[in-house]
């Protein structure tokens, strides 16, 4: 599979520097990420790591422009609206909208097309390649909703590859589906990389991480480590995100310092 051919007519990818200020997020004002302040170079394969509920979701939500902070900035060197593509967990959602693979895909159009813009021949012919991309011809008419979670994950990314985003936020990329597949995404993802692009990705198995991600985030609702792989996904740190993870209280009030 070649990963890059879609993105051959891609736009110059921008170089941002995505940096968290002292950034607290949270949900009716109870803090899920605290106090983070870290800087994430352009052009980084960044995977966010960390025990379960420790705010990686909410992390990559804040990102997104879904979740406004509590406290702190986030700040993005390039357009929020425009140049960030986000593709959250897979859910319920994802397997019951109605509608065929190639409409599915082509919505990656949408910023490009706005409301009323036409998917012209150029446009078809694109998202037919985002298709081949993934390894997905011939499945354009088929309805989402016939598809193996595998094949959805497969036609979600090619969704992304239509956005041609120079920031990419993807929330477990890799759960629930074949290792054939994991394998055609991880390339798909080295594709962004070495084209210069700024990717984050929630995952949960080490093993992918120390093989595929040059840099790690590592959250236990506050920041852990960030920094190189090999320095970061090591047991003392993983151990001490496990502690400060289980010794969080869910129901604190909006933060447990009382010097912010
Ligand atoms: N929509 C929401 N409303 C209220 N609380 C939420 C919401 N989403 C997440 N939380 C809470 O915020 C905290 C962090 O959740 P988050 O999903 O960001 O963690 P995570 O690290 O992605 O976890 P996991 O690995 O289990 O997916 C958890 O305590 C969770 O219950």
């Amino acid at each position: 599979m070649n990963a890059a051919l879609p993105l051959a007519h891609a736009a110059p990818v921008l170089p941002p520097v995505l940096a968290f200020d002292d950034l607290t997020l949270g949900y009716d004002r109870h803090p899920a990420v605290h106090h983070l302040s870290a800087e994430i170079p352009a052009g980084a394969l960044v995977a966010v790591i960390g025990p379960n509920g420790a705010g990686k979701s909410t992390l990559l939500k804040g990102v997104a422009g879904e979740l406004r902070p509590i406290g702190g900035t986030i700040r993005l060197g390039c357009d929020p609206h425009r140049d960030v593509a986000y593709m959250p967990q897979r859910g319920e959602m994802d397997h019951s909208f109605p509608v065929s693979v190639f409409d599915m895909v082509a919505m990656g159009l949408w910023r490009e097309l706005g409301a009323f813009g036409r998917l012209d021949g150029g446009r078809r012919r694109r998202v037919l390649a985002a298709l081949a991309a993934v390894g997905l011809s011939g499945f354009e008419s088929r309805p989402i909703g016939s598809l193996s979670g595998g094949q959805l994950q497969r036609a979600r990314f090619a969704r992304l590859i239509l956005q041609d985003a120079p920031v990419i936020l993807l929330d477990e990329p890799f759960a629930a589906i074949d290792v054939r597949t994991v394998e055609d995404l991880v390339a798909i993802i080295l594709g962004w990389h070495a084209e210069g692009r700024t990717v984050l990705a929630v995952v949960h198995d080490f093993e992918q991480v120390r093989r595929h991600f040059p840099s790690c985030l590592l959250l236990a609702r506050e920041l852990v480590a960030s920094g190189p792989t090999a320095e970061v996904l090591t047991e003392p740190l993983l151990h001490r995100a496990r502690h400060l993870s289980e010794a969080f209280d869910d129901h604190a009030a909006a933060c447990r310092r009382d010097d912010k």
